[in-house]
């Protein structure tokens, strides 16, 4: 085992260094839809930041040198930093923005600035289905999105372009925000993808951050973060419902069976290469696929990793309902806004009857599906597997 700890060790690291570095952004300049009666009071202002995270459209560099410009002029008053370089390109352009706002007050920036995001959301031809929970802490990073509107708490997985792969972070992110939404005013909760994924599930970059403690430590820390995540999902007090827009892989499709409902676009599929990753089943998935389309189909997925298309999951009860990819999120939003306006508490209780009845032997199975996983990343097939996609050798 020390063996392949040290092997691990060494090349997890060189994994690391081999992969791309992350492009830099301005988060100021990251757009998204926002509601019509956009003002300009530092929460209107805070939610329009929000907000602009999810917005499909690129508005071009000019609109976004001027919401930067205006961002900083609202946040930080008149330009005061030092003309950059004229080789300099962009951060001289980004200056050049802000230093033509003058003595523009703070007050009126801010106002231009939501201005700016309400017009650049009202041509957006994302639909507005969410707003931001301003009074909502924001999670720690872009890569997960809460808003909430019309009693319905959403939760975006944010990471786009790299399919919204889970990272550490995430899964933290995602922990907090399922415990503020199962104390906000909403009825209902969803958790969706932005982008063409729903989620690539977990992260494998995430195995190359290994702690002073070794692999061990990296292991035993990854099955106490993995059995927290999933019991967050096994206590969610509220209807839960998962808004499947595209592909899902790994630990996105096992916790689908602690769901209530599952809504799927015809485009999604549902794949746990578990076996191919030298992993094994996680997310109460070796109890809930097994109750819910009976062993044989469950081993399909779980051992040999059968794909399904969303047709098939929905067709051995995994899925509730597929629509149409062209009229997916109309359809699912103003189903989910309906059911949001039914009585709160009466829908709370009835999925905790159903839920209650389960709940003990979920987290039995969760601490032992944790552990075996424990065991099974520091394994020869697991750290195989893991180098050869970080040396994109292999692709699923
Ligand atoms: C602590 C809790 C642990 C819980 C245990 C969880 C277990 C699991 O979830 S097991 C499943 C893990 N996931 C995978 O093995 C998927 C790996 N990804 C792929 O096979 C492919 O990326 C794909 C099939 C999901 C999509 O293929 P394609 O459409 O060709 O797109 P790209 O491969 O070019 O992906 C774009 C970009 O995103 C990066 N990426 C995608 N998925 C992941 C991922 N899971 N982990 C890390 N990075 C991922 C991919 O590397 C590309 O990055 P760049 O090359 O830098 O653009």
């Amino acid at each position: 085992m020390a063996g392949v700890a040290g092997r691990l060790a060494r090349r997890w690291c060189l994994g690391a260094l081999s992969s791309p570095l992350q492009v830099a952004r301005f988060p100021a300049l990251q757009l998204h839809l926002c509601g019509p009666a956009m003002r300009g009071s530092q929460k209107d202002f805070e939610n329009a930041m929000n907000q602009v995270k999810l917005l499909k459209k690129d508005p071009g560099n000019e609109v976004k040198l001027k919401l930067y410009a205006l961002y900083k002029q609202a946040t930080e008053g008149p330009c005061n930093v030092p003309k950059p370089g004229v080789l300099d390109f962009i951060n001289k352009a980004k200056w050049d923005a802000w230093n033509a706002l003058g003595s523009l007050p703070k007050e009126t920036a801010r106002h231009n600035y939501v201005d700016l995001v309400s017009s650049l959301s009202a041509s957006s031809e994302s639909s507005s289905q969410v707003t931001p929970a301003a009074d909502r802490k924001q999670p720690g990073s872009d890569a997960l999105v809460v808003t909430s509107q019309d009693g319905i708490t959403s939760i975006t997985l944010n990471r786009p372009d790299k399919k919204n792969a889970l990272t550490t972070q995430m899964y933290h992110d995602i922990m907090l925000a399922l415990e503020a939404a199962s104390k906000d005013d909403s009825a209902i909760t969803v958790l969706t993808g932005n982008g063409d994924y729903y989620c690539s599930g977990n992260d494998l970059t995430n195995f190359t951050d290994i702690p002073p403690g070794g692999v061990e430590e990296k292991a035993r820390s990854g099955a106490v973060l993995l059995r927290g995540f999933v019991d967050c999902f096994i206590d969610f007090p509220k209807p839960l419902v998962a808004v499947v827009n595209g592909p899902a892989v790994g630990i996105s499709v096992t916790i689908l069976g602690l769901f209530d409902i599952v809504y799927a676009t015809d485009r999604a599929t549902f794949h746990t290469p578990f076996s191919h990753l030298g992993q094994s089943p996680e997310g109460c998935s070796s109890y809930t696929f097994p109750k819910i389309m009976g062993p044989s189909k469950a081993t399909e997925m779980l051992v040999f990793g059968k794909k399904l298309t969303a047709r098939e999951a929905c067709a051995q009860g995994l899925v509730t309902e597929v629509f149409p990819d062209s009229t997916f999120q109309k359809e699912v939003w103003a189903r989910l806004k309906a059911y949001s306006k039914l009585p709160p508490n009466a829908m709370r209780i009835s999925k905790q009857v159903i839920r209650n009845r389960e709940k003990e032997k979920l987290h039995a199975i969760n601490a032992e599906e944790s552990s075996t996983l424990q065991e099974r990343w520091l394994s020869d097939e697991c750290v195989n597997a893991v180098l050869s996609f970080l040396s994109k050798k292999a692709k699923l």
